[in-house]
Order: structure tokens, then C-alpha cells, then sequence
């Protein structure tokens, strides 16, 4: 594997001598996503020097309250992959409806779907924050793209990745074919492959969900988080350990970099809404990083990656990691769904779970 001095270029060019799909269009296209996400970087490492935080005082189609740097995020991406002549459309989480690559510009047979700016709650507290895509074939007429060209299951992405704003700026990209790792120098400005091959260890002692839902949680969920608490002297025989940055693209790093499973579950919080975080750029382009780099994701009864998308905007729930702890995951909830879990007790509240038959 390539290291040192490869910037994403010259690791595309090895990448299209196993699979020539990559050539032309698509690895142009990762070009262009690239810039967007220097650019970004820049707005976010200047913080309030560039006066990019606080609320942009406006909604976006799921009526969360839209950050400044979302909109400058999303203006970023159309800026550098609008018209670089690779796509036929694009889908943003900042965009109600598919934007078609106008007649006027120049397009291609690509469809890029993003999530400009995630972890949007941490902008305002200089926490990390990141980028998410996924791209995808346009199947249909590349002159009349649809909502339904995008609604393809995660298993035919060509490409996915994310770009995460911390300490360090970071690339992490998948071609199909393992999990690379690149981090920005900003004297020569250029992603250089720092971590070639990730792999997410298969078991784990460290566990992510926001536990404040956990009154809302489905009883598979909560068995396994009470099993993680119990510790050494619970079913598992060991302590675990808890993070939550509340920004998955954060989430998903340290789970390349030292394992560990994260979850935002299905729960009755919102029963409008099958989970919080959405299918086609998040779920899917994580779920195929994830499993890329030998994990598992899965949305505690199909894994992600195999689920039929019925709309843009689509929420889904999602358990993504460690192999070990998800199978188990999936395990407890195909335990639950046959009736033959075990009840418990809840050790962060004391009390008996919501969902058991016990008044
Ligand atoms: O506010 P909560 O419940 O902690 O949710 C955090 C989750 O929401 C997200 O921020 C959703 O993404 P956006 O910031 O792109 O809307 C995830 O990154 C994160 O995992
Ligand atoms: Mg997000
Ligand atoms: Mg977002």
C-alpha cells in the first residue's frame, strides 16, 4: 500500500489500475468533493475569526434549525462539484428536493449525495464536527435525474467517505476496497495517506449512545447498555468504557481508529420517526466505511446497507462498529422480536425498563 508522500490523486491513480470504473468522471469528482471539504476546513478552523457561527435563522426540510456553517458547508459543495462536469444531480441533507445538474452546465453520470456539515450542535463549542458523501451511478437519464435515481441500496455505492474537523483535518475515504485514511497539510495544502488499510477492531470495551433517550429506547437496546454498565460483575465480565461527542462522523473515527460500537437505535421519542440519523448520507455511506474496514452495521434487524431507501430524506435506525457488539446487538433484538429476551433492570436509573411487563 501507498504511503508517505500520496496525496487522494496519485491514490486514485493506483485505485483505477485494479478498477478502471475509477477512472475519468469519478476520480475527478473526488477531486472536487476534496476542495470542498479544504474549504470547509478553513471556515471551521477560523471559527469566529470568520464569523461562520450561530444560527443561519432559517430551517431546512426537516425542520431543524439551520447552523451558518451548515448553509456555508452545503454552498461549498455546489460551489466546487456543480460544475465540474461529473454529475447529473446532487442531494444534500440542507436541500428538500435532488438539485438536477442544470442543462447549462456541463454533466456526467454520477450522483453525489451529502451531508455537508454533521454534528452541527458542536460547531459553537469548537468541538469536531465533519462531512459526509456518498456517491452513487445515476442509472436513469443523466439530463432528467430523479428523486428515485438516488434511492439505491448502500451496496451500490461506488464511493463513500468523510472529511472530520478536529485537531487534525481528516480524509477517510472508500473506493470499495478497504478503508484509507489521509490527513491535511496545510502548508502544501493536500490530504496525504497517513493511514492506509483501517480495520475496526472486532471487539470492544467501549460503547456511544446519547443515554439521555434512554426511557425511549426498544428493550434489545437497553439490555445490552445495561449489560455494558453492569461490568466485570455483570453477563459480560468486563467494564466497559462510554463516549458520546454527539457528532457521528467524530463517533465513527474513533471507532476506526480503536473499535467500539455506536448507536442511535430505533426509539419511541418520536414515533413519526424510525430513528434520528438518515439513510442516504449518513447511514449508508458510514455503514459502508464501517464494513469496508471489517465492522458491521446494521439497524439491530437488516443491515443497512441492504435497505431499500423510499425517500431522500428517509431516518433509519442505525448500530454501527465492532463486529463483535453489533452481531450482538443484533442478536438481542432478534431475541426480543421472538419474545425470548430476558428481563432486566435499568442500573442508570435503578428502575425497571419502560418496556417490561413490571408495574
Ligand atoms: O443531539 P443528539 O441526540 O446527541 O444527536 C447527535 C447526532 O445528531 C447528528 O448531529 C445529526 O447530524 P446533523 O448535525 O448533520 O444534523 C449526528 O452527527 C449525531 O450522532
Ligand atoms: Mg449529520
Ligand atoms: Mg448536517
Amino acid at each position: 500500500m501507498l504511503f508517505g508522500r500520496t496525496n487522494v490523486n496519485k491514490f486514485l491513480v493506483e485505485e483505477q489500475r485494479r478498477n478502471p470504473a475509477l477512472a475519468g468522471d469519478f476520480s475527478m469528482l473526488v477531486s472536487d468533493i476534496v476542495r470542498s471539504c479544504k474549504t470547509i476546513a478553513q471556515s471551521v478552523s477560523r471559527g469566529a475569526l470568520a464569523g461562520v457561527l450561530g444560527d443561519a435563522g432559517s430551517d431546512n426540510v426537516q425542520g431543524e434549525a439551520q447552523k451558518k456553517l451548515d448553509v456555508l458547508a452545503n454552498d461549498s459543495f455546489l460551489h466546487h462539484c456543480e460544475w465540474g462536469g461529473h454529475l447529473a444531480a446532487l442531494a444534500s441533507e440542507e436541500m428538500d428536493e435532488i438539485l438536477p445538474i442544470p442543462a447549462t452546465h456541463p454533466r456526467g453520470a454520477y450522483l453525489l449525495v451529502f451531508d455537508p456539515l454533521d454534528g452541527s450542535s458542536n460547531i459553537d463549542v469548537n468541538l469536531s464536527v465533519g462531512s459526509i458523501f456518498s456517491i452513487l451511478r445515476c442509472r436513469g437519464d443523466i439530463k432528467n435525474p430523479t428523486e428515485a435515481d438516488f434511492l439505491q441500496p448502500g451496496t451500490q455505492q461506488v464511493a463513500a467517505g468523510y472529511a472530520i474537523y478536529g485537531p487534525a483535518t481528516m480524509l477517510v475515504l472508500s473506493v470499495g476496497n478497504g478503508v484509507h485514511g489521509f490527513t491535511l497539510d496545510r502548508e502544501i495544502g493536500e490530504f496525504l495517506l497517513t493511514h492506509p488499510d483501517l480495520k475496526v477492531a472486532p471487539a470492544t470495551r467501549e460503547f456511544a449512545i446519547n443515554t439521555s433517550n434512554e426511557r425511549f429506547w426498544e428493550p434489545p437496546v437497553r439490555r445490552y447498555v445495561d449489560e455494558c454498565l453492569a461490568g466485570k460483575t455483570g453477563e459480560r465480565g468486563k467494564d466497559f468504557n462510554m463516549r458520546w461527542i454527539a457528532s457521528m462522523v467524530a463517533e465513527v473515527h474513533r471507532i476506526l481508529m480503536r473499535g467500539g460500537v455506536f448507536m442511535y437505535p430505533r426509539d419511541t421519542k418520536d414515533p413519526s420517526k424510525p430513528g434520528r440519523l438518515r439513510l442516504l448520507y449518513e447511514a449508508n455511506p458510514m455503514a459502508m466505511i464501517i464494513e469496508q474496514a471489517g465492522g458491521r452495521a446494521s439497524t439491530g434487524r437488516q443491515d443497512i446497507l441492504q435497505l431499500q431507501p423510499e425517500s431522500l430524506h428517509q431516518r433509519v435506525p442505525v448500530i454501527l462498529g465492532s463486529r463483535e457488539e453489533v452481531e450482538r446487538l443484533v442478536r438481542y433484538h432478534s431475541d426480543y422480536d421472538r419474545g425470548e429476551d430476558k428481563p432486566f433492570t435499568s442500573p442508570l436509573f435503578g428502575t425497571r425498563s419502560l418496556f417490561s411487563n413490571d408495574s
